[in-house]
């Protein structure tokens, strides 16, 4: 709703109430109707200001609204109305005002920001633009890079910021109402003919064709096929050259193209996935609301190699006392100017200074006998990790939680090695692990309901999207990468090119298809994790393995010393090792030419489509298999972990949004029709959660999680 009252006998106050963000839901905005005209009629009411409850001037439109029948008033008039009003109308902004609450802040007369407030126009992260005005106030207010810059980014600024563009004629320290209030008092019966932005000229532009030239370039290029971006700059185009009403009839028709496209709907299922999985439960019945995390003050970690590195800076930034151990005195010194060097970059650019005191180094690993959480980062090596481990149970204080980084090995054998294996969890971070905002938070069978909450506030306190599942060989990422990668070895063995593969990938929107991504992480990693489950037998380049179909492509490469950008060479070339600029390889053509002469394969013209659903399909089959065996609870976390962890385009909403999207019915074909064709492949197998959401009818996704409980009551 929104509370009309009346305050110093002249001001009209109207708060906007709606928790948790004061959303712009129907009655809110009916609130805000029927308020401004109340106060418009009240004679003894000079000017008007407009705030939000609980410290949150508005979150924007109510998104969970998007899917239902409109109702209420419309947003546009609402604005013009209070634009239109004959009293000054002052917008109080304190904590956010964010796509519809700026435009309606960019309605009112005058804006007064708290300095810790956040302003922006985030539609396009929801596969929409501002399309209440913003797209049109917004470069008649600030000129159109800087409005372009904005509403194509999505981008929130400080009130600093806001006032620096014009966005906001004031930034107060103090009681923004009050301000806010007392500014208005201030301008009552001024003139408001300059106040009204709608009327404003767009500033304009002598370069304006290759200003706008420049941004479609640029969004075209960062989109990977994402459709708002694009819509956002037609928008303020339509701002920069056409009168304020035709701009607005463009604003709208754009809109519309966008409000109804599977991207929006993608968008919009990811922004609510990703807070969903905070929501986290466990197959025992854990959940997060009966789960009290402890407190982490003081954190270790153990080897400071890039993953640990990254750790340690993650943990400093976030306030946590660290202890940094690595036992080599000489790796030690370098960890400590390359953790230093990071620090120091991260504090210039965020304008403050290096938490360099937050981290204590040390080579002896009994200093982290009063640490409340140790994160063991050492080597992806079993046998080093449990040693580790043991070393750990000696030498911390009861109730220290133990946490290791890896990326696939079984928390619960690691747990074995400690007398308390209910305090072991996963912590799975991804590299760069200071940037990278995905934390696969694993529990084993051991780990207790306690242990995965703090992890789980842990990877919240240090700025990450956090998503529990349990253990099994690669968790729930790397586990559905396994099938996905194989498919595309598969392909070129049976004709096609890592050049075309990646292609087809990109153009769906991966930011590096199969192969670049490979020769980015290493063939390296994945050759030792294949050692290890020993599928590689030296000098038997056999195509079955165990029973099944396997390709040796990825060893015979790694045989050859070609390991991707690190070695100048893998799926492609580089200039040197280390560069990332990778060019298709005569060699390797030839290569795979003779590989299938030896293996009496035939090259056969493989299209697009076999690429994306043998891919795909074996990728989303994996992650069905993993929601039936209660890995993950829901296929939000999938998504999540897709789009956040594995460049998953994001309005294409991860792997399991993106099969509902193509229908669960199709999929599932398509899988029988592959699995017919090359029966030697198991994941291309669909299973039975599949089958047995299509035979339920195909229930949408967010029904999923009911037909996944009646499986496993079944069980
Ligand atoms: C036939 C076709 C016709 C087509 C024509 C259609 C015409 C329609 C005209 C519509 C015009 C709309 C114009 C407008 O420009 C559109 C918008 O305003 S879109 C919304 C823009 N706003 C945002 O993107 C903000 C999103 N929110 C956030 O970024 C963050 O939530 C926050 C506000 C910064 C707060 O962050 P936190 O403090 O970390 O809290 P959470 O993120 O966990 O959020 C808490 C809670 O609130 C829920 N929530 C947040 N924002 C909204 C919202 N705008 N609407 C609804 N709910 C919101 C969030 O989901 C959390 O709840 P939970 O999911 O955990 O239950």
């Amino acid at each position: 709703m929104a509370q009309y009252t009346r305050i110093s006998g002249s001001v009209g106050l109207i708060t906007l109430k709606n928790p948790p963000v004061n959303a712009l839901s129907a009655v809110v905005r009916q609130g805000i109707v029927d308020s401004v005209e109340r106060a418009l009629g009240e004679p003894e009411v000079k000017c008007l200001v407009i705030c939000g409850q609980s410290g949150k001037f508005c979150g924007g439109a109510d998104i969970r609204e998007f899917g239902k029948k409109m109702t209420g008033p419309p947003l546009i008039p609402v604005f013009h109305a209070i634009e239109a009003a004959a009293k000054p109308v002052v917008a109080a902004i304190e904590g956010i005002a964010l796509g519809g609450g700026l435009e309606l802040a960019l309605g009112c007369h005058y804006r007064i920001a708290h300095s810790k407030a956040k302003l922006g126009l985030p539609e396009v992260t929801l596969g929409l633009l501002p399309a209440a005005a913003g797209s049109q106030r917004l470069p008649r207010l600030i000129g159109v890079p800087a409005a372009l810059d904005l509403i194509t980014t999505g981008r929130h600024v400080t009130a600093a910021e806001a006032l620096q563009l014009g966005i906001v004629d004031q930034v107060t320290d103090h009681n923004t109402v009050d301000a806010a209030v007392k500014f208005a008092l201030s301008v009552a019966g001024q003139s408001l003919d300059a106040r009204r932005i709608s009327t404003f000229p767009c500033p304009r532009l002598s370069n304006l064709d290759a200003v706008f030239e420049a941004a479609m370039q640029k969004v075209r290029q960062a989109a990977r096929g994402a459709i708002a971006p694009v819509a956002c700059v037609q928008a303020v185009r339509a701002a920069a050259t056409l009168p304020y009403a035709q701009g607005l009839e463009r604003e709208k028709e754009l809109m519309a193209t966008l409000f109804t496209s599977g991207q929006a709907r993608a968008l919009q299922y990811s922004f609510f996935a990703q807070r969903a999985v905070g929501r986290w439960s466990m197959p025992s019945g854990a959940r997060w609301d009966t789960s009290k995390p402890k407190p982490i003050r003081k954190a270790a970690v153990i080897g400071l190699g890039t993953m640990g590195r990254g750790i340690t800076v993650g943990l400093a930034q976030a306030g946590l006392s660290v202890v940094a151990v690595e036992t080599q005195e000489k790796q030690l010194m370098e960890a400590k100017q390359a953790v230093s060097g990071m620090l120091e970059r991260g504090a210039k650019k965020r304008g403050v200074s290096p938490p360099l005191g937050n981290i204590s180094y040390s080579s002896n690993i009994k200093t982290v006998g009063d640490v409340d959480l140790v994160i063991e980062a050492v080597f992806e090596d079993m046998a080093l990790k449990k040693e580790v481990f043991q070393q750990l149970s000696a030498v911390c204080r009861p109730g220290t939680f133990l946490c290791t980084n890896t990326s696939g090995l079984d928390i619960d054998d690691l747990a074995s090695q400690t007398p308390n294996p209910e305090l072991v969890v996963g912590m799975h971070f991804f590299a760069p692990a200071h940037v990278m905002k995905l934390l696969e938070v694993v529990y084993g069978p051991r780990s207790s309901p306690q242990a995965v909450a703090t992890a789980m506030q842990l990877g919240k306190v240090i700025g990450k999207v956090s998503v529990a599942v349990g253990n099994c060989q690669g968790f729930v990422g790397n586990r559905m990468l396994s099938p996905y990668l194989s498919q595309a070895n598969f392909l070129l063995e049976e004709g096609a090119t890592p050049e075309f593969v990646d292609q087809v990938l990109e153009e769906f929107g991966f930011a590096m298809g199969a192969f670049r991504m490979s020769d980015l992480s290493g063939l390296d990693v994945g050759w030792r994790v294949r050692k290890a489950a020993g599928l590689v037998v030296p000098g038997k380049p056999a195509r079955m393995r165990q029973g099944c179909r396997y390709s040796p492509l990825g060893d015979l490469l790694c045989e050859q010393g070609r390991f991707g950008q690190k070695t100048g060479s893998g799926w492609y070339q580089y200039d040197k090792p280390g560069s990332r600029v990778a060019k298709p390889d005569p060699w390797l053509h030839s290569f795979l030419e003779e590989y299938r002469a030896r293996h009496g394969l035939v090259a056969r013209r493989i299209d697009h489509q076999e690429v994306l659903e043998r891919c795909l399909y074996s990728l989303i089959n994996e992650g069905f298999r993993i929601l039936e065996e209660g890995i993950a609870a829901g296929p939000e976390d999938i998504d999540v972990i897709y789009v956040l962890g594995y460049s998953w385009p994001r309005h294409r909403g991860g792997p399991m949004f993106y099969a509902d999207m193509v229908g669960l019915t199709r999929v599932l074909e398509r899988l029988e029709f592959y699995h017919q064709a090359h029966p030697d492949v198991p994941s291309l197998q669909p299973c039975n959660l599949l089958r047995k959401l299509v035979a339920s009818g195909t229930p949408p996704i967010h029904r999923w999680r009911e037909v996944i409980k009646k499986v496993h009551s079944q069980l």
